[in-house]
């Protein structure tokens, strides 16, 4: 038996198993596929972009490590993002940030236009995906002493203004060019070391900063905007500005989408129970599915117990049409590539287990009070062959099936990645 027809004969019992139990997997995989996935740019090269690679990245976040073949140049990371696409089954999208420009001369954040991205906007259309966009408001000196759009002096307020404003003109242009909206999210690093003598006039900063920038009505058929929380940064440790209640609140009073980071919150909260919170006030969510290992450390996202809940939130909830899922991690000491591919592909078979659940019978004994099925039906859902289910996915949709991948990244960093340039 050949190494497909072994998965096709497993896949062929799975199926049985899961139709015995009311669920079609046939369904299942064709629902998967439909599901984008926002890969960000980032990880392919240490959240360095193409303004200044040398310049050193700050706002708080850091990325460790220096495993070699890091992505130099738009072509590389984009040829890097095309590999590592191609060991995903389903459709995904790419992120990108500001800084990840091309120009062949200097261009200041507040003078970005929508040909700086151009040879991105013709790679996605060829790649047949959406693009998403973030304004990059850190590792520029006007972002120095931490704070962006809440800074006391408005002449450095006003830089991030026009930069968040070109920004959304940048990622409206995404949305007509792409026929799919893009959704752009706001992220600030503002906060402080210690603690602030005054908590309120930075907020009320913020807001209005915010208030300017999104002034200006975009289709969202082409542009959604997003704010995005933080708990704390590196250096601002005291106080963040943009913080949870501030964005909740400011994303629900002004009817913007409320970008919930998975390692933005304290340790023993979850996206996954926030989510229909949050829906209860927004109308739509941007997930940045991250790994905090103790703090924000943006570690490869796993196949672990919180990503299962924040994919079965998504199913069970039926909020697919609300949520945009978009992946945030940057890890520089394992090869880039198969950190995107590890993180993406856990999400997606994440969300395939969570299409394989009994999802109407688990309500039903829910609503039966019958907790004791519920939590039976729920175990057993765990050990049910839905690996067999995804590796027949991956067979179906032409890309590797299990740690096959890892021989095709291995060779692809013997014949590109170890021939680069870029320290
Ligand atoms: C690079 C991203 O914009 C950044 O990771 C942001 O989304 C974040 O999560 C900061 O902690
Ligand atoms: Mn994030």
């Amino acid at each position: 038996m050949s190494q497909s027809q072994k998965v096709e004969a497993a896949y062929a019992i799975a199926r049985d198993v899961f139709a015995a139990a009311g669920i079609d997997t046939a369904v299942a995989l064709d629902r998967l596929d439909t599901i984008p996935i926002s890969m960000h740019c980032w990880q392919g090269d240490d959240v360095r972009g193409f303004e200044n690679p040398a310049g050193q990245l700050t706002g708080g976040i850091q990325v460790s490590g220096n495993y070699p073949g890091r992505a130099g140049t738009p072509s590389e990371l984009r040829a890097d993002l095309d590999f590592a696409m191609a060991q995903i089954p389903g459709q995904k999208r790419l992120n990108l940030h500001a800084i990840y420009l091309e120009s062949d001369t200097p261009v200041a954040r507040d003078a970005i236009e929508s040909r700086h991205f151009q040879n991105w906007v013709d790679w996605a259309r060829k790649s047949q995906i959406g693009l998403d966009f973030n304004p990059t408001c850190f590792s520029h000196p006007l972002s120095a002493d931490g704070l962006t759009l809440s800074h006391p002096d408005k002449a450095v307020r006003d830089f991030w203004i026009s930069h968040c404003k070109a920004s959304r003109k940048v990622s409206e242009y995404f949305g007509k060019e792409l026929g799919t909206p893009s959704v752009m999210n706001i992220w600030v690093p503002d906060g402080m070391k210690d603690l602030p003598a005054d908590r309120f006039a930075p907020r009320e900063r913020l807001a209005q900063s915010l208030d300017a920038i999104i002034a200006e009505p975009i289709s969202r058929d082409f542009h959604k905007d997003a704010v995005e929380s933080k708990l704390f940064g590196i250096g601002a440790e005291s106080y963040t500005v943009g913080s949870s209640e501030f964005c909740m609140g400011y994303a629900t009073s002004r009817n913007i989408l409320l970008c919930l980071d998975a390692g933005h919150f304290h340790p023993t909260e979850v996206v996954s129970d926030k989510l229909s919170s949050v829906l209860q006030f927004v109308d739509e969510v941007l997930l940045h599915v991250s790994r905090p290992v103790r703090w924000d450390s943006d570690h490869v996202v796993l196949f672990d117990d919180e990503l299962q809940a924040i994919a079965n939130e998504l199913i069970r909830g039926d909020i697919l049409g609300k949520v945009n899922i978009g992946l945030d991690f940057f890890d520089a000491s394992i090869n880039r590539v198969a950190a995107w591919v590890i993180g993406t592909r856990n999400m997606r078979k994440a969300l395939l287990r969570a299409l394989l659940e009994p999802v109407a019978r688990l309500k039903k004994a829910e609503g039966e009070r019958d907790f004791t099925t519920r939590l039976a039906m729920m175990e057993e859902a765990k050990s049910m062959p839905w690996s067999a289910v995804w590796d027949f996915y991956c067979l179906s949709r032409n890309v590797p099936v299990g740690i096959a991948w890892l021989d095709e990244v291995k060779n692809y960093e013997r014949n590109v990645l170890s021939k680069r340039k870029a320290a």
